[in-house]
C-alpha cells in the first residue's frame, strides 16, 4: 500500500522562482539555470511513491537535494509546484492548522544534530514534541518514557544531554520522535556524526524497532553500506532529479547510468543479491500426502526430465531432497511402499529466502542438485542452481566492468 506519493516535485530557491521554472520545463539544467538566473534548483521533477512499512533511504552527492526533498514531505520547505501526498491527502494544499496538526501526529523527525535543549533533561527532550502537542504532563511523561525504554535508555531520565555520549544523543533525538508515535518517520543524516561501531548499532536498532513497530521511514543518508543495510528500496538523487528508485538488488543488477554506477563501486553483489532474488520455480515438487509412498515418488519423478525432487508436505513446507537414483535403488530393493522419508538425500538442506549469495555459495557449489529455498516459515519457495548463480554473478561483474571501461575512458 502507497503511503506517500510524490508527484512532479519541484523547489526552486530565489526570488523569481517562475523563470526558472520555465526553463526547468523546456529541459534547462541547475547549472545553466544558476548562472542564467541566479536562481538554485534544489528539486526538479521529482515523483515517486514509498509503500506504508518501508525503509526507504534517500542517496546522493552533497547539494543533490536529498534534505530538500525529504523537508518537502512535511513543508519545513515549501513546494514550488508539484503534489505530495500523504495517505491520499495533499499535504502541498494543507492549511496551517491542518499541517500542525500534522507534523505533530503523522510525520516527525530526526536530525542529523540530535537538536537536543542542552538545558532540558532527556525526558523533557524527549517528551518535547509531545508538549508542543498538547498533551497532558502524565501522559507525555509516559509516552516518553516509554519511548526512551525502546531506544535502551531506561535509567537516564533525569539527566541532561552534556552527559551523554554522542550515541545516546541520538537514541534521545530517536525517543522524541518515536514519542508522538509518528506513521511516518523522517531521518536526515540521523546516524551520520556517530562514530561507526555506535553507528551500526543504531542501525541494528532501528531495524529491531522497524521490525516490531513497522513505521514508514524515510531515512536520508550518503553512504551506501548505510543505505543497504537497512534500505528497502533507496532512491538515488543527482542535481535536484531522483535518477533511480528501486530495491538495491535491482539498482545494482540494473543501474540507470554511470552515476549510480559510480555510487555502487566497491559493493560486492554477492553480499546484496539474495537468494530470494535469483529463485526459480521450475523444479519438480513432490507434494507428500498420507499415502506419500516410494512409488509415488519415482514416478513423478521419472515422468520429468530432473534428477532430483523437493519433497513438501500439503501446505507447501520443505521435508527434503530425494534424487532419482536413490528412488531407483530403493525400488529395486523392494521398499516401494515404504515412507518417503527413507531417500532423502543426507544433506539436502533449504536455504532462507533472506540469505545472500554469499551464504548460499558453499552449498551451492557443492551440491549436484539446486539448493531449495524457502522462507522464514519453511515454505518452499523455489530452488537456486548453479547456472542461475552464475549467471546473475556475471551479470553484475558485467555491470561493474563497464564502470570501471567508463573511468579510464
Ligand atoms: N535555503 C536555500 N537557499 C538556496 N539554496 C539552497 C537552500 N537550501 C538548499 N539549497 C540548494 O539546493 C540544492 C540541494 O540542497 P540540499 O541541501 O537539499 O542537498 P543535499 O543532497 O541534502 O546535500 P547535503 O548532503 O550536503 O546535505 C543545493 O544546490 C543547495 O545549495
Amino acid at each position: 500500500m502507497e503511503k506517500i506519493v510524490v508527484e512532479n516535485l519541484y523547489k526552486v530557491f530565489g526570488n523569481q522562482p517562475g523563470k526558472a521554472m520555465e526553463m526547468l520545463k523546456k529541459g534547462g539544467d541547475k547549472e545553466s539555470i544558476l548562472e542564467k538566473t541566479g536562481m538554485t534548483v534544489g528539486v526538479d521533477n521529482a515523483s515517486f511513491s514509498i509503500e506504508a512499512g518501508e525503509i526507504f533511504v534517500i542517496m546522493g552527492l552533497s547539494g543533490s537535494g536529498k534534505s530538500t526533498i525529504v523537508r518537502m514531505l512535511n513543508r519545513l520547505i515549501e513546494p514550488t509546484a508539484g503534489k505530495v501526498l500523504v495517505d491520499g491527502k495533499n499535504v502541498v494544499e494543507m492549511d496551517e492548522k491542518e499541517l500542525v496538526k500534522f507534523r505533530l501526529h503523522n510525520m516527525s523527525m530526526v536530525f542529523q544534530s540530535f537538536a537536543l535543549m542542552p538545558h532540558l533533561s532527556v525526558i523533557d527532550n524527549a517528551a518535547f514534541g509531545l508538549e508542543l502537542a498538547g498533551i497532558e504532563k502524565e501522559k507525555r511523561y509516559a509516552r516518553a518514557k516509554d519511548a526512551l525504554d525502546q531506544v535502551g535508555l531506561a535509567g537516564w531520565e533525569e539527566s541532561y544531554p552534556s552527559q551523554l555520549s554522542g550515541g545516546m544523543q541520538q537514541r534521545v533525538g530517536l525517543a522524541r520522535g518515536l514519542a508522538v508515535d509518528p506513521d511516518i518517520l523522517l531521518m536526515d543524516e540521523a546516524f551520520s556524526a556517530l562514530d561507526p561501531l555506535i553507528r551500526t548499532e543504531m542501525q541494528d536498532e532501528l531495524l529491531k524497532l522497524q521490525e516490531e513497530q513497522k513505521r514508514t521511514i524515510v531515512f536520508i543518508s550518503h553512504d551506501l553500506d548505510e543505505a543497504l543495510r537497512i534500505g528497502d528500496r533507496i532512491a538515488i538523487m543527482e542535481s535536484g532529479r531522483v535518477i533511480q528508485v528501486g530495491a538495491p538488488e535491482e539498482i545494482l543488477q540494473n543501474p540507470a547510468d554511470d552515476y549510480v554506477r559510480a555510487f555502487f563501486r566497491g559493493v560486492d553483489p554477492t553480499n546484496v543479491i539474495s537468494s530470494g532474488d535469483i529463485l526459480r520455480d521450475t523444479h519438480p515438487t513432490i507434494i507428500v500426502t498420507k499415502t506419500g509412498s516410494l512409488r509415488t515418488a519415482h514416478e513423478l519423478l521419472s515422468g520429468s526430465d530432473r534428477d532430483h525432487g523437493y519433497v513438501l508436505d500439503p501446505r507447501r513446507r520443505f521435508l527434503g531432497i530425494v534424487s532419482s537414483e536413490t528412488l531407483q535403488e530403493c525400488m529395486e530393493n523392494g521398499a516401494s511402499d515404504s515412507p518417503l522419508e527413507q531417500a532423502f538425500i543426507k544433506n539436502g538442506k533449504a536455504v532462507n529466502i533472506n540469505d545472500s549469495m554469499q551464504d548460499i555459495l558453499p552449498l551451492v557449489a557443492s551440491n549436484s542438485w539446486p539448493v531449495p529455498v524457502v522462507d522464514d516459515d519453511n515454505v518452499y519457495k523455489g530452488v537456486v542452481s548453479k547456472n542461475r548463480f552464475l549467471k546473475t554473478l556475471h551479470r553484475a561483474e558485467e555491470s561493474l566492468d563497464e564502470q570501471v571501461e567508463t573511468a579510464t575512458a
